[in-house]
């Protein structure tokens, strides 16, 4: 089997492990078991119409004596591109927006009040190429082109706060790219934007060509449902370079900053015209790879959920108690232990061109 072929590693262990052993199996990978999530049946049906894979799970939570539940439905999409990669701009944007439009509609069905899409959405994930034309035309305004006029209209129609990540083309500063995820609130407002900030200069990943190290520093969006308690993470990364840090990325960060982590990944293989070669000494190729899909959301107590598709368009939905976050906080400890003032310090010694290392020799 080829590694676009297989459809999940869940999907796997379901298949060849064994009913009496899979629930250890599972427990030791995917942590404490969720329960399914109940979701409508015309959502169900509407996925199975549209081909892309619907899956739910529920967080749940300790009840408390002083907080109510604080219940919170994050939906994640993943996607292929709909048209080929040299078809006319505005038609592939459109095409994308269709697609990713209908699949909003079945999350609104499940009760989302979060969706968030992979990275650069609207386009293929052309960084490979190094080429500028015509993929630096994808870029747009994250306050007023055309995807943020869409996500609006998405966020208003269905009360749902959406998190789009796009290529951002910033006119104030000379026209300056960015990669951007453009956050709009349940009402279409934007509320803001962050930037990427660590742009990889990994294998075929030719981002520094396109955009500059972001300049948002981190902000948190506190909307109608969450203050800093979740992290949404949109990526695109293919299975040869990464997909085996991929489970363990999203439930490192949740584990470490007591948080709830949403990693979603880009789905499909995208094909070039124009050949291109990645530096090391093999042949020229026209494709990135696989993008391996199989987004999911980490909880912090490290408990995650299935995965979605690796080669599927997707819907996860997740509900989450976010009083979850400080009850984990409370159990372990890491943010009050942490050493916050001895790191600053040391920090700010080991950025310094004449830094010294504190290593101890015999
Ligand atoms: N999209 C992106 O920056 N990918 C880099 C490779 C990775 O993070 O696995």
């Amino acid at each position: 089997m080829s590694e676009k072929d297989f459809e999940s590693l869940e999907k796997i262990l379901e298949t060849y492990v064994p009913e009496a052993e899979r629930r250890e199996v599972r427990r030791v990978l995917f942590g404490k078991e969720l329960k399914k999530l109940d979701l409508p049946q015309s959502a169900i049906d509407a996925a199975v119409e549209q081909d892309f894979d619907l899956k739910g799970y529920v967080f749940e939570s300790s009840p408390e004596q002083l907080r109510l539940p604080r219940t919170v439905r994050v939906g994640l999409i993943q996607n292929k591109i709909v048209l080929p990669t040299d078809a006319p701009v505005l038609e592939q944007i459109i095409a994308l927006h269709k697609r990713v439009g209908e699949m909003v509609e079945v999350a609104a069905m499940c009760g989302v009040n979060i969706v968030c899409f992979q990275e650069a959405w609207t386009m293929p994930f052309a960084f490979c190429t190094r080429e500028r034309e015509p993929w630096t035309e994808f870029a747009e305004s994250a306050e007023d082109g055309l995807t943020t006029r869409f996500c609006i209209q998405l966020a208003k129609k269905y009360n749902m706060v959406v998190v789009s990540p796009i290529l951002e083309r910033d006119e104030i500063h000379g026209g300056t790219l960015w990669n951007t995820a453009v956050v709009v609130s349940n009402n279409g407002n934007v509320l803001g934007k962050s930037r990427k900030n660590h742009i990889p200069r990994v294998g075929d990943f030719n981002e520094s060509t396109y955009y500059m190290e972001g300049n948002t520093g981190h902000p948190v969006f506190q909307t109608h449902v969450n203050g800093a308690e979740i992290i949404f993470n949109p990526s695109a990364t293919v299975g040869l370079l990464s997909e085996p840090m991929w489970p363990i990325e999203a439930r490192n960060a949740a584990i470490a900053n007591h948080c709830f982590t949403c990693a979603i990944n880009r789905v499909g293989t995208e094909y070039f015209k124009n050949e291109f070669t990645s530096g090391d000494g093999k042949k020229a190729h026209n494709d990135f790879g696989h993008f391996y899909g199989s987004s999911y959301v980490a909880a912090p107590d490290g408990s995650r959920s299935p995965g979605l598709s690796r080669t599927r368009d997707g819907l996860l939905v997740a509900e989450m108690d976010l009083n979850l976050n400080r009850q984990v906080a409370d159990k372990w400890n890491f943010k009050m232990t942490g050493r916050y003032e001895m790191y600053a310090e040391e920090l700010k010694k080991a950025v310094q061109h004449d830094f010294k290392p504190n290593i101890v020799k015999e």
